[in-house]
C-alpha cells in the first residue's frame, strides 16, 4: 500500500485541480468554495531548471526578501524514491535525472496537506549515500509562501497545478557543468570522471528530454539566475502584491477587489449596519458605486492621444474607449446606472429583468439592449453576486446576443465567494470589479455578513432596515 508523506499508509493522494464544475449545481459549489476560502491559501512558486543552475541562489534571494512572510522551502530530492539494494550496487547505472527517479504522489500529498494548513515531515535527502532515511526528517510548518525548487518540479502537469507563479531558472550549460563538476566532488563526495560519466548518459539526455520541454510552462524564465538582480527584484513585486490579495484573487485572476482605505471600510460599515437609515444607505451605496463604477472603467482599452495644453506644450495621454453601453440587472443594478452615467457621458444603457422561477433556475423576463451591443464593451450592473445565477442567466444573454466574453465587465458592491466560483469558472475572461468579498452565502443563498436585500434598502420598499433578502 502507498504510505502519505509522513509515512502513514493511505488509499490515495490526489493533487488539487481546476476541474470545471457544472453552474446550476449550487448546493457542491458551496462546499468547493467554502475549503478553498476558509483557510488562507498560500502562493506556491515552483523553481525549476537545469542542473547547477542556480536554483538554490534564485530561491534564498526570494525567502531573504520576503522576510515578513511565513515562506517555506520544499526540494524535489526530499522526493526522490528509496533504491532497493541491487540498485545501491549499480548505483552510477541509476538514473536520478528522470521523473521516475522521484515519488511524484508523495510530493502532491504533502503539498496538498500543507496547502490545507497542515504541517509535514519531509525526509532529508542525502546525496552522498543516495538515501532519504539517514538524515533526520524536517518539519515543515504551513506557511504563506510555498517555494517548490527541482529540476523537473514543471515537468508534471498536476504539480505545475499547484503553482501560483512557475520560474524556470536558465543558465548555460558550461556554466552548470563547470559548477556541477566542482559541487559534485567538493560537496557530494564523488570524483571527476563519474561525475562527467553521469552527465553524459544521464543528466544531459534527461534535461534536453524533460527540463528543457518543461521551460516552456513557465511564467517568468530567469537567465543567469540568481545574477539576475532585476528579474528577482520584478518577481518579489508580484509575490508581495499577490499576498496581499484575497485567496479568489490569486485563483481568478480576472477579480478586481478594489484597494480597501479607512474610508471604503467605513462606508461598508454603513451599508452593512442594521440600524442605518434609508436616506444614509442610498448615500454610502452611491459613494461605493461610484468608486466601482471608476475602478470598472479602468479595464477598458485605451489608445493613446496627444493634446496641446493651454501653454502651448503636448501632453501624451489616453483617449477613452469609445464603444461601451451598461447593462442594469433589474432591479437593484438600476442603482448602479447615475453613478455610470456621471462618468460616462450619454452612455447606452440596457436593461434586463431575471428572476427566480421556483427551483428550476432564472428565467429571463425582461430585456432591452443596445441593437449594436456585440460591437461594444459592456459594464454589468448588479450590486450583489450571490449564488452567481442571475449573473450567469445575464452573461449567457449578452454572449448569445455576440458580446466577446472578454469585452464584459461585471461591477458589483459585494461578492460571495460561491458567486465568484460559479461566474469564474464558467467565464473566465470576463472580468469581476467589486468593493469586497464577503465570507460565504447562507443555507437561503444569502451572502453572509451581506448588506441585507439591496434592493429594498435602496429603493425603500421595506418598513424597518432589518430585513433580509
Ligand atoms: N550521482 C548522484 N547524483 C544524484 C543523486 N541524487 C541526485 N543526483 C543529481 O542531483 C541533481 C539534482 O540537483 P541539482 O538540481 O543539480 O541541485 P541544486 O543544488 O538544486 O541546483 P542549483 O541550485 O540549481 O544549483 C540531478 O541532476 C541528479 O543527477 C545521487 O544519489 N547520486
Ligand atoms: O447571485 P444571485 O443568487 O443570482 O443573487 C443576486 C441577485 O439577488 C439580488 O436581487 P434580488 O433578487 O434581491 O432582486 P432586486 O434586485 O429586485 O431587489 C441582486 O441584486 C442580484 O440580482
Amino acid at each position: 500500500m502507498d504510505s502519505d508523506c509522513n509515512g502513514n499508509p493511505m488509499a490515495i493522494c490526489l493533487g488539487i485541480n481546476g476541474k470545471i464544475e457544472p453552474i446550476n449545481e449550487v448546493i457542491e459549489q458551496h462546499q468547493v468554495s467554502e475549503a478553498e476560502t476558509s483557510h488562507k491559501q498560500p502562493f506556491v512558486i515552483g523553481v525549476a531548471g537545469g542542473t547547477a543552475s542556480g536554483k538554490t541562489t534564485v530561491c534564498d534571494m526570494i525567502i531573504a526578501q520576503l522576510r515578513d512572510q511565513r515562506v517555506v522551502l520544499i526540494n524535489q530530492d526530499s522526493f526522490y524514491r528509496i533504491l532497493s539494494d541491487e540498485q545501491l550496487r549499480q548505483v552510477h547505472d541509476y538514473n536520478f535525472d528522470h521523473p521516475h527517479a522521484f515519488d511524484t504522489e508523495q510530493l502532491l500529498c504533502c503539498m496538498e496537506k500543507l496547502q490545507h494548513g497542515q504541517a509535514v515531515d519531509l525526509p532529508n535527502y542525502d546525496f552522498k549515500s543516495h538515501k532519504n532515511y539517514t538524515l533526520p526528517a524536517r518539519r515543515v510548518n504551513p506557511a504563506d509562501v510555498i517555494i517548490l525548487e527541482g529540476i523537473l518540479v514543471l515537468h508534471d502537469p498536476h504539480v505545475r497545478e499547484l503553482m501560483n507563479m512557475k520560474i524556470f531558472v536558465d543558465t548555460d550549460a558550461d556554466l552548470r557543468l563547470a559548477r556541477r563538476i566542482r559541487r559534485d566532488t567538493v560537496e557530494r563526495g564523488r570524483d571527476v570522471r563519474s561525475v562527467l560519466d553521469q552527465y553524459s548518459k544521464f543528466v544531459k539526455p534527461a534535461f534536453d528530454d524533460f527540463i528543457l520541454p518543461s521551460k516552456k510552462h513557465a511564467d517568468i524564465i530567469i537567465p543567469r539566475g540568481g545574477d539576475n538582480h532585476v528579474a528577482i527584484d520584478l518577481i518579489l513585486q508580484h509575490i508581495l502584491t499577490k499576498l496581499g490579495q484575497h485567496n479568489l484573487c490569486k485563483i481568478y485572476p480576472n477579480v478586481y477587489v478594489i484597494h480597501s482605505t479607512f474610508q471604503i471600510r467605513g462606508m461598508h460599515t454603513l451599508i452593512r449596519d442594521v440600524k442605518t437609515t434609508k436616506h444614509d444607505f442610498v448615500f454610502y451605496a452611491d459613494r461605493l458605486i461610484r468608486l466601482v463604477v471608476e475602478h470598472g472603467l479602468g479595464h477598458l482599452p485605451f489608445t493613446e492621444k496627444q493634446v496641446t495644453t493651454p501653454i502651448g506644450c503636448i501632453y501624451t495621454g489616453v483617449d477613452f474607449c469609445k464603444k461601451l453601453c451598461g447593462v442594469s440587472i433589474i432591479r437593484s443594478g438600476e442603482s448602479m446606472e447615475n453613478a455610470l452615467r456621471a462618468c460616462c457621458k450619454g452612455i447606452k444603457i440596457g436593461k434586463l429583468l431575471i428572476h427566480r422561477d421556483g427551483d428550476n433556475g432564472w428565467q429571463l423576463i425582461y430585456e432591452k439592449l443596445p441593437t449594436d451591443i456585440s460591437a461594444r464593451h459592456v459594464l454589468l450592473l448588479d450590486p450583489v453576486l450571490a449564488t452567481g445565477n442571475s449573473a450567469i442567466k445575464a452573461i449567457n444573454l449578452l454572449l448569445h446576443k455576440g458580446v466577446p466574453e472578454s469585452h464584459i465587465i461585471f461591477l458589483n458592491l459585494i461578492s460571495a465567494p460561491e458567486g465568484i466560483h460559479a461566474v469564474c469558472k464558467k467565464f473566465p475572461r470576463l472580468k469581476i470589479v467589486t468593493s469586497e468579498i464577503d465570507v460565504a452565502l447562507s443555507k437561503e443563498f444569502q451572502v453572509i455578513p451581506g448588506m441585507g436585500g439591496f434592493g429594498d434598502r435602496y429603493f425603500g420598499t421595506v418598513e424597518t432596515n432589518n430585513h433580509n433578502p
